[in-house]
């Protein structure tokens, strides 16, 4: 038997959670937090998401600040943007959309960043936090896939778990984050040698890949975990990484696509904004 983990009443659940405690914060503080998204361009995959997180920011009663700026933007300005909203009082949390468009250097303006708004998790800065262990911001998706597997009860102490994919946005935090819970962790990714062979041992397996239908049932021990962190727009609709009609019946847990990791992502954005909010206050 195969059960389906639901992301979207988990993330649901997180976002009514925020939104006491917001609603609560305006009733002592008079203030609500203030989170500023960044879209560069004009992707359409990535004005949707923009679109997503900014419709659940103002349910969750924070303030929605937000900038686009044209394809065509140069580095400066947008640099110029990061520091404006970074001197914001009223701003306790920055996003900036990637993908950038070419030509921009992500990882600088990232970087730009104070560590103490960074509610995406990605400055080399929370990264570092993350590597030592250490408290800080941590990136959403990875955030929401560990919390869907403590929902579910997977042990992860001792563990062997599996990444498929060694993104910044994901793979790699990702992988820090199952070290930190004591799994023992492999890193493997679409150039891994004979992947099957290293995927089979997984007893949570996590597919970050960005390779549509990458894995199936060859690559799954019997009742593994497995989490599809995969989006692709097909012609069939949304799909992911993982061929997830092979693993009914074999896998032991599955996330759906949509509908599982997604609207975490969107969830642990805001749990991390509160975070910044608390800690920023006087
Ligand atoms: N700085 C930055 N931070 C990010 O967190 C970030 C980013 N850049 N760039 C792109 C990726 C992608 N991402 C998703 C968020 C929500 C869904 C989501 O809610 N998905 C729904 C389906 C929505 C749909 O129709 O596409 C689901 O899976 O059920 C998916 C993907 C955040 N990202």
């Amino acid at each position: 038997m195969t059960t389906l983990i639901d992301g979207t009443t988990t993330a649901l659940r997180i976002r009514a959670r925020v939104a006491e405690k917001v609603a609560h914060s305006v009733r002592i503080h008079k203030r609500a937090p203030g989170l500023a998204t960044i879209l560069v361009g004009d992707d359409p995959a990535s004005a949707v998401y923009v679109a997503a997180k900014r419709q659940a920011i103002r349910e969750a009663g924070m303030r929605d600040v937000h900038h686009t700026l044209p394809a065509e933007a140069s580095y400066p300005a947008v640099a110029a943007l990061i520091d404006q909203l970074a001197d914001d009082p009223d701003v306790c949390g920055i996003l900036l959309q990637l993908p950038l468009p070419k030509g921009l250097d992500s990882a600088a303006l990232i970087d730009r960043i104070p560590v103490t708004k960074d509610v995406d998790g990605l400055t080399t800065a929370s990264a570092g936090l993350l590597a030592r262990g250490a408290d800080g911001l941590r990136p959403c998706t990875p955030a929401g896939v560990l919390w869907l597997l403590d929902a579910e009860g997977v042990e992860l102490r001792g563990a062997h778990a599996v990444v498929v994919g060694h993104s910044e946005l994901v793979g790699r935090p990702m992988a820090r984050m199952l070290l930190q819970r004591d799994a023992t962790v492999t890193v493997a990714h679409k150039h891994t040698v004979n992947l099957p062979s290293i995927t089979r041992l997984a007893d949570v397996l996590v597919v970050a890949a960005g390779v549509c239908g990458l894995i199936g049932a060859e690559h799954v021990k019997p009742g593994a975990a497995v989490v599809d962190v995969g989006i692709h727009r097909t012609d069939h609709g949304l799909r992911g990484d993982v061929r997830s009609r092979e693993l009914q019946g074999h896998a032991g847990l599955l996330t759906p696509v949509p509908g599982g990791v997604g609207p975490m992502t969107i969830a642990m954005l805001l749990a991390n904004t509160l975070v910044a909010f608390e800690q920023g206050q006087p």
